[in-house]
């Protein structure tokens, strides 16, 4: 959702204007001051819409202050050669008031629009390998992504990433960290749903020897070893209520205490959590503490699934590809036209993860110069996939799926129920297009653990 601020001092215009905004989706904060708006992290707003006269400093005195943000000015017909100077001066447009309702809408949607064209650098990341990348992708809703980071990095709070395993979550986390004044200090990166539920409080926050039984040493947490720096709580749903209790009391009060410990220390740490559920639907099940949900959406980045991304499917495709050819010394393979088609209409359940997976198999398998769709090995796409949305909440049985309208966890369920017995744990992650840690986390998650009878992995 894009963010507004609105500087004006006459509480009626302010409210009506947030209402209205707020009715078309922007998330609208307000002040009655520059002064009061300069004390708030400006940056992190899409678009500052400030009266020209106010109490104090003018309107325009905000312009160099929230740059890049754009400052559109309001100002009255008497004052029309002051807005013309305020154009003079940076603003990005104003807009003479009374104002018409349909007016002003078309005016921010333009403005938003524009910004998103003019600032949509994708940021260079180093990925968790250690080598530096770009982040691919040209559509819109990925120009957004790329704006909302430039801005929200340098802000130092806390972000929400959001979006469908595969999607890039973890690299954006990173793009945040590197571009944040935290840079030089670590980052820790966790996944919650890896570490085992009755393991996660003391992996998170320490204990002291003796805390419990098995507690041989007292032992820092990955909180305390982010001090300084960021933490990356992938898979945040996933965490326990109580664990929940504790990284709230960090967020509040920047303290943490060790478990077994009556002593609290205090910690500087970003946190960044990612996750592919709706918290706010896992907060109605009391499944999370919604106040914890509030702490962690200051800001939120959204991230779309590769299916929606059109044309960027096979841009990325042709960059993966050039790398994966690097890797594995066969410079010069082309993908055939019907692979090309064939990667075009998939829908992509395990997002770019799936589609890095079957570019790499394509490169492996592929005989002449091209590669064939056989070669990139997709998952069987008789079975219509439907992924399920990030605010989908996991079926805990396996049942017959309706063939012709398959959930992502359903078509999951079904085909390693149906594969488990004749392939390896490597063989089905590579099939579903996902890592093996997160074919075991989903088997935790959808109760299917891994069964005995299964061919070990080789
Ligand atoms: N826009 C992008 N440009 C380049 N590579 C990308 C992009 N998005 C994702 N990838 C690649 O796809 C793979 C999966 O990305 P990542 O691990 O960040 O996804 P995720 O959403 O965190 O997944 P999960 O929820 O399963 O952990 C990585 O190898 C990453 O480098």
């Amino acid at each position: 959702m894009r963010r507004i601020l609105i500087v004006e001092d006459e509480a009626i215009i302010r409210s009506a204007l947030k209402r209205l905004l707020e009715r078309h989706d922007y998330h609208v904060q307000e002040v009655e001051s520059a002064e009061d708006a300069q004390a708030l992290a400006l940056s992190q707003f899409d678009l500052i819409i400030s009266d020209l006269r106010l109490p104090g400093e003018p309107g325009t005195s905000l312009i160099a202050a929230a740059a890049p943000a754009p400052v559109l000015i309001m100002t009255s017909y008497a004052s029309m050669r002051s807005a013309v100077d305020a154009l003079k001066q940076g603003a990005v447009d104003y807009i003479a008031k009374p104002f018409d309702h349909d007016e002003l809408l078309e005016t921010v949607s333009r403005i938003l629009r524009q910004q998103a064209i003019q600032h949509s650098e994708p940021p260079d990341v180093t990925d968790k390998g250690g080598s530096r990348q770009s982040m691919i992708g040209e559509c819109v809703a990925m120009q957004q992504v790329y704006t909302r980071i430039r801005k929200t990095a340098p802000a130092d709070v806390t972000v929400l990433i959001q979006g469908e395993s595969g999607t890039g979550k973890e690299l954006v986390a990173r793009a945040l960290h590197q571009q944040s004044k935290r840079a030089r200090a670590a980052l820790i990166c966790v996944n919650c749903a890896a570490i085992p539920e009755t393991l996660i409080e003391s992996e998170l926050f320490g204990h002291e020897k003796g805390a419990f039984t098995g507690a041989s040493a007292s032992r820092t947490g990955l909180v305390e070893a982010a001090d300084g720096g960021t933490l990356f709580l992938d898979e945040i749903g996933e965490l326990p209520l109580d664990a929940q209790a504790r990284l709230l009391r960090v967020l509040q009060e920047g303290e943490i205490r060790k478990i077994g410990s009556v002593e609290t220390r205090h910690v500087d740490v970003r946190l960044i959590a990612a996750t592919h559920r709706d918290l706010r639907a896992l907060s109605k099940s009391g499944e999370f503490r919604l106040d914890l949900y509030y702490r962690l959406n200051v800001m939120q980045i959204d991230l779309p699934p590769l299916r929606e991304r059109e044309d960027d499917v096979l841009q990325i495709a042709d960059i993966l590809l050039e790398k994966a050819c690097k890797r594995h010394s066969r410079e010069g393979l082309r993908l055939s036209k019907s692979a090309r088609s064939e990667l075009k209409d998939y829908p992509w359940p395990g997002n770019v993860r799936e589609l890095e997976n079957a570019l790499e198999r394509g490169v492996i398998l592929a005989e002449g110069h091209l590669i064939h769709t056989d070669d990139l090995g997709l998952a069987p796409t008789g079975l219509t996939m439907r992924p399920a949305p990030v605010n989908a909440t996991s079926p805990s049985v396996a049942e017959p799926p309706n063939e012709d309208d398959l959930s992502l966890e359903d078509y999951f369920q079904h085909f390693v129920l149906e594969h488990q017995d004749q392939m390896s744990e490597t063989e089905l992650a590579q099939k579903l297009g996902i890592s093996r840690k997160n074919l075991w986390e989903r088997r935790q998650r959808l109760g299917i653990p891994r069964k005995k009878t299964a061919r070990r992995p080789l």
